[in-house]
């Protein structure tokens, strides 16, 4: 058939209207034992000219973490994650780049946000620190509460779960009633699944095929993927933590696809360019 065989009138193209592409968030671990860039910031210079390269390439936003998450990283004291992060953090928001403060501290949340961090970025989603939620109640900053089961010592006894997927909404959505209960403001609150934090990569695999269902808990999506050990599952063994971000930025491209938020990743550059394939194939132009 002829196009106008079928309608009578020409095929028209129906442009959707684009998708805001997810933010792209820009990880600057100040630590000296992350398990993939750690140590190479050992001065504030360092990592401020690596945020700022960062932010060149692309990052809307920089996460500033000054204690490592890793699995099996000891633990430091807030005065010594505030000394690594709170020079950083002012140095950065003087250049007027937007920061987030990844710190499961409600003293360090407070630092960092008078320092000009405009986002609390807390991996124990409030169970580290009693006092974060009354915290970021008093505080004028949007919140990104993960799912957390406890330490990394122990991070896999407690990778325990009935259905993982609907698991973690469940205690997801349980830190988000306690933190409205707090009093604060729900347009404030951003959600993320916590990968690598008490899962296996089974299960950081069927979080991210069912994203849509954390989305329905009515808030946006964070996706911090980037260079975890189950990206590694999928290449060689001698794959190192870099190599993984090829597979890093092809989750970035599918998390847009799922309607995220945003996308925490290391390597800025790749990324960008997942998501402006992401958005030329949405649109039928480039971004
Ligand atoms: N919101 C959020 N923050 C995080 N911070 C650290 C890490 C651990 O990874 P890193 O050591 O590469 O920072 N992962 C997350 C994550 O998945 N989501």
């Amino acid at each position: 058939h002829r196009n106008s065989d079928v309608a009578g009138t020409d095929m028209v193209l129906v442009r959707r209207t684009p998708r805001p592409r997810p933010r792209i968030m820009g990880i600057l671990n100040v630590t000296p034992d992350s398990f993939s860039d750690g140590g190479r910031w050992n001065t504030v210079d360092d990592a401020v000219a690596h945020a700022a390269l960062l932010h060149e390439q692309g990052a809307d936003l920089i996460d500033v973490g000054g204690e490592s998450t890793r699995p099996g990283a000891e633990r430091i004291s807030p005065d010594e994650e505030q000394q690594r992060v709170i020079p950083v953090v002012r140095a950065l928001a003087d250049r007027g780049i937007q920061i987030s403060i990844d710190t499961v501290n409600s003293a360090t949340a407070v630092a960092a946000v008078e320092a000009g961090a405009t986002i609390v970025n807390d991996v124990s989603g409030g169970l580290a620190d009693d006092e974060m939620f009354r915290t970021i109640a008093g505080l004028d900053v949007d919140y990104i509460v993960s799912h957390w089961r406890g330490h990394s010592a122990n991070m896999d006894e407690l990778a325990r779960y009935n259905e993982v997927v609907g698991d973690v909404r469940t205690e997801i959505q349980r830190r988000v009633a306690e933190l409205i209960i707090w009093g604060v403001d729900e347009k404030r609150i951003i959600v993320d699944p916590g990968l690598g934090f008490a899962k296996t990569a089974e299960h950081n695999w069927k979080l991210l095929g069912n994203i849509d269902r954390l989305e329905s808990l009515g808030f946006p999506v964070l996706i911090g993927a980037s260079r975890k050990r189950f990206l590694g599952g999928l290449l060689p063994d001698d794959a190192t933590p870099v190599d993984r971000d090829p597979a890093t930025a092809i989750v970035s491209a599918l998390a847009a696809q799922a309607g995220v938020w945003g996308v925490r990743v290391h390597d800025v550059e790749s990324t960008r360019a997942a998501l402006a394939v992401w958005t030329a194939w949405e649109t039928g132009a480039t971004a």
